[in-house]
């Protein structure tokens, strides 16, 4: 359970305005077998808001954006999204088609390994058009010129749009994942440790470019990282996880700066003694 002095009142109802959650997280537990994978989770995710979920190794970061983002089915719990029609439906009560739709259209997600979202033996620019045709759109010259944009604005030159992924750099292949995923304009995207596994000088320059990503197309995120300067550069607010469960809950700045948790104490004079 989260002591009252963890969750500030202020921030677990979002930004204040008239605005809905876009996304509501009741209750979420998931365990495999007699193991608890995540306990007792409750947010709510508003439109254009950055969440980060922040945790050591083991914590339940990765069960709760999976389960969160309709890959992996909660034990108990509910997670509701709220549609572009303004109606709110519950993701596991959804038909496979509609969740599948939802994936492919108003969601993203971005995985830690590249190899794990895009498609390696075909080009760059496909890699991005393809999910422009998913979403109905059919004329080749109009998908081409959409995804030569997309590839610009993740910095990768029209030289390479013919090239398959698996010529590009880890650093490149992590910029065309994200363009894939965001061409179609998705109002939330998950991401899993998506600097993870780059070097720091790449780490550094792919953050810039999210932020200013997010920030252009205004998205909401869910984004999972043990780094807490990630947590920092991207998110507006934080969950720190620990043992599955949700210890401390808040405005980033405020919890990094006045981590009020024991744990999130520790976690962050940890990392500032680095
Ligand atoms: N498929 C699985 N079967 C059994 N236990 C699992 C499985 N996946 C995760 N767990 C357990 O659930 C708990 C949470 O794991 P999870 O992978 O969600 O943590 P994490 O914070 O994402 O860790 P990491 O940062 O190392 O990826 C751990 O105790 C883990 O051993």
């Amino acid at each position: 359970m989260v002591s009252a002095d963890t969750l500030e009142p202020s921030v677990q109802p979002g930004p204040p305005s008239a605005e809905k959650p876009l996304l509501s997280v009741e209750g979420l537990t998931r365990v495999y077998g007699k193991r608890i994978g995540c306990a007792d989770v409750s947010f709510e995710l508003f439109p254009g808001e950055v969440l980060a979920v922040v945790g050591e190794s083991g914590s339940g970061k990765t069960t709760l954006l999976n389960c969160i983002s309709s890959r992996l089915a909660p034990t108990c719990g509910t997670v509701h999204y709220r549609m572009r029609d303004g109606a709110s439906a519950d993701i596991y009560k959804m038909s496979e088609a509609e969740r599948r739709y939802l994936m492919r259209t108003d969601w993203g997600f971005v995985h830690q390994n590249p190899i794990d979202g895009l498609r390696m033996t075909v080009s760059a620019g496909a890699n991005v058009g393809e999910r422009l045709m998913a979403v109905g759109n059919r004329h080749y010259g109009n998908i081409r010129r959409a995804a030569i944009d997309w590839l610009a604005r993740v910095e990768i030159g029209e030289d390479r749009v013919d090239d398959q992924p698996r010529t590009f750099s880890g650093g490149m292949r992590q910029r065309l994942q994200i363009a894939r995923n965001l061409v179609t304009e998705p109002r939330l995207v998950f991401m899993d440790e998506p600097t993870g596994g780059l070097d720091v000088s790449v780490q550094a320059r792919l953050l810039d470019l999210l932020r200013g990503l997010v920030s252009d197309l205004g998205l909401a995120v869910v984004v999972v990282t043990h780094d807490l300067a990630v947590a920092r550069l991207l998110s507006d607010r934080m969950i720190v996880m620990k043992d599955g469960r949700v210890i401390e809950a808040g405005l980033t700045d405020r919890v990094l700066d006045d981590p009020r948790a024991p744990y999130t104490q520790l976690l962050v004079s940890s990392i500032l003694q680095v």
